[in-house]
């Protein structure tokens, strides 16, 4: 069975030049951390008609929120020449010749570096694949390769991050195949049980069961194994999930990825959105930031109950915490943390930003309404004020945007100094480029930190690529939405 998921095309990331992420400043480990993340490829094998297909559906659909694309290997079986077809009864289509591995190969290399490919689409009555028409496959998230003989090449498996074999009864899948290849592939009772006999049981026997020990999983009763599949998703879904450097750092947490997320982050990203909006989807993202990171704050159990007269055990939300926005863009999130938090009090600091390290570092900054800022000098505490108990609360510091990380290491500086446990510390993004991430980790492990999307990188004037430009400006704005849009 043909079939294909796929939603937005193009590689991740496309728009980008790799070349803009080796900027000089760049550690060379930052580059390794940053690579665009690769497609997790998923090997699914099993005799003929075990449930293979049944089972990459079940997984497909279970995987909603992710760009997932099903190849399958009869799609590069050779093609039967006129001659051939004559007497297709005598080819054994389950042999491993009988499959154009190199196109194969060929074909998951370029799913696998981003690329879309054309897929042939083989018909099953005549042999052969058709010659008018091609399936386009985009790049995603996720690659199913499917088929009887997927496990058996070397070279193919080494591609794979996951390997599956479905397990079922050999007359099972004989009754199974009987069935479905008399109503959908057009052959008689007598010919399935023929061409079973002679090439589908003994290549079974010698290429498909010695294959099963390579799998990582291995599913008995296919598609009707819940259990199984529940798990291999979960597991897909956590190694998408996991950014890089969320492995390196425990206390980096990326809200987990659903395409009502990215497309929010494509809305706010969007150069040519209007304010309205603009502000509208970052709301929205700020309110899931905020919950999400509220969700690391201590709890005590609690009993209520019910107006049944049933106990809840519940929990009592941590009551000792405080805001505090890192001016102008932080400001952004105070409503948000006002609607979950009743009465939480919050607190500011103003940061003038400028290079780090005693490093001279020039760059053009805007600061509240004043239109254009030069600056050319350290990072400099301009402004704080901070509830006076501050010691004695947890702080979900906001900052929508952590580029350089410098306004970060500054504030949290600061926080320690008011005595504020370093672990008591929760800083909320919308997006984090890996040097602030990099940055704050390094000088503050115990913080944590909350975002909703980890960027690739920065450019050489120091802006998260691809970002979303000025946030501060953007939100209030300050910026200039009226002016026509230039091109680079
Ligand atoms: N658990 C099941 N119970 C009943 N029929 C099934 C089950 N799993 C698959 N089938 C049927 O068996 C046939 C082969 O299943 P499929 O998933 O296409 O197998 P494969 O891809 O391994 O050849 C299909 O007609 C399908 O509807
Ligand atoms: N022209 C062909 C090509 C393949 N087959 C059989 O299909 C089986 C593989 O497909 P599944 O969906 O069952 O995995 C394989 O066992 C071939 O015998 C065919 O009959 N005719």
């Amino acid at each position: 069975m043909d079939h294909v998921m796929q939603a937005a095309s193009g590689a991740h990331f496309s728009g980008l030049r790799p070349e803009s992420f080796h900027s000089a400043k760049s550690a060379p480990q930052l580059v390794e951390h940053n690579a665009p993340k690769q497609p997790f490829l998923i090997g699914v094998s099993g005799g003929s008609a075990s449930g293979k297909t049944t089972v990459c559906d079940k997984i497909i659909q279970q995987l909603h929120d992710h760009r997932v694309v099903l190849v399958n290997q009869d799609s590069f079986y050779r093609g039967l020449t006129d001659e051939e077809e004559k007497c297709a009864h005598e080819f054994n289509f389950d042999h491993p010749d009988a499959f154009d591995t190199e196109q194969l190969l060929e074909c998951i290399f370029k799913l696998k570096s981003g690329q879309s490919v054309h897929v042939p689409i083989y018909d099953f009555k005549k042999h052969r694949p058709r010659s008018d028409s091609f399936r386009q496959v985009n790049a995603s998230d996720v690659i199913i390769l499917e088929g009887i003989l997927v496990l058996h090449d070397q070279r193919v498996r080494e591609l794979m991050n996951m390997k599956i074999f479905v397990d079922a009864d050999a007359d099972v899948r004989l009754a199974r195949r009987i069935n479905r290849d008399t109503v959908e592939r057009g052959r008689t009772l007598q010919s399935v049980l023929e061409q079973y006999g002679k090439f589908v049981k003994p290549a079974f026997d010698d290429f498909i069961l010695p294959s099963k020990k390579f799998a990582d999983v291995i599913i008995p009763r296919g598609g009707e194994n819940h259990v199984a599949i529940d798990l291999i998703v979960q597991h897909i879904r956590t190694k998408l999930g996991q950014h890089n450097l969320c492995k390196i750092y425990q206390n980096v947490n990326v809200i987990q990825s659903t395409f009502q997320i990215r497309g929010m982050h494509t809305l706010i990203r969007d150069r040519q959105i209007n304010k309205h909006d603009f502000v509208f989807y970052s709301d929205r993202l700020i309110r899931l930031v905020v919950e999400h990171g509220l969700g690391y704050l201590p709890f005590t159990e609690k009993q209520v109950i019910t107006p049944t007269g049933s106990v809840y055990a519940g929990v009592e939300f941590c009551k000792k915490l405080c805001g505090v926005s890192i001016v102008r863009s932080g400001e952004s999130m105070e409503n948000a943390l006002r609607a979950c938090c009743k009465g939480i009090r919050i607190g500011k600091i103003l940061i003038h930003r400028g290079g780090d390290d005693g490093k001279q570092v020039t760059f053009i900054c805007r600061i509240g309404i004043h239109p254009y800022f030069p600056l050319a000098f350290r990072n400099q505490l301009i402004y704080e004020k901070l509830p006076k108990d501050i010691s004695q609360r947890h702080v979900l510091l906001l900052d929508p945007v952590l580029a350089t990380g410098n306004s970060a290491k500054q504030a949290i500086q600061l926080l320690l100094e008011k005595d504020v446990p370093e672990s008591k510390i929760i800083f909320l993004n919308l997006i984090s480029a890996p040097e602030g991430i990099h940055r704050v980790c390094k000088h503050f492990p115990s913080v944590k930190i909350v975002t909703s999307e980890i960027d690739i990188a920065l450019s050489d004037e120091f802006r998260v690529i691809p970002g979303m430009g000025e946030f501060g400006d953007r939100y209030f704005g300050t910026d200039d939405f009226s002016l026509p849009i230039q091109d680079d």
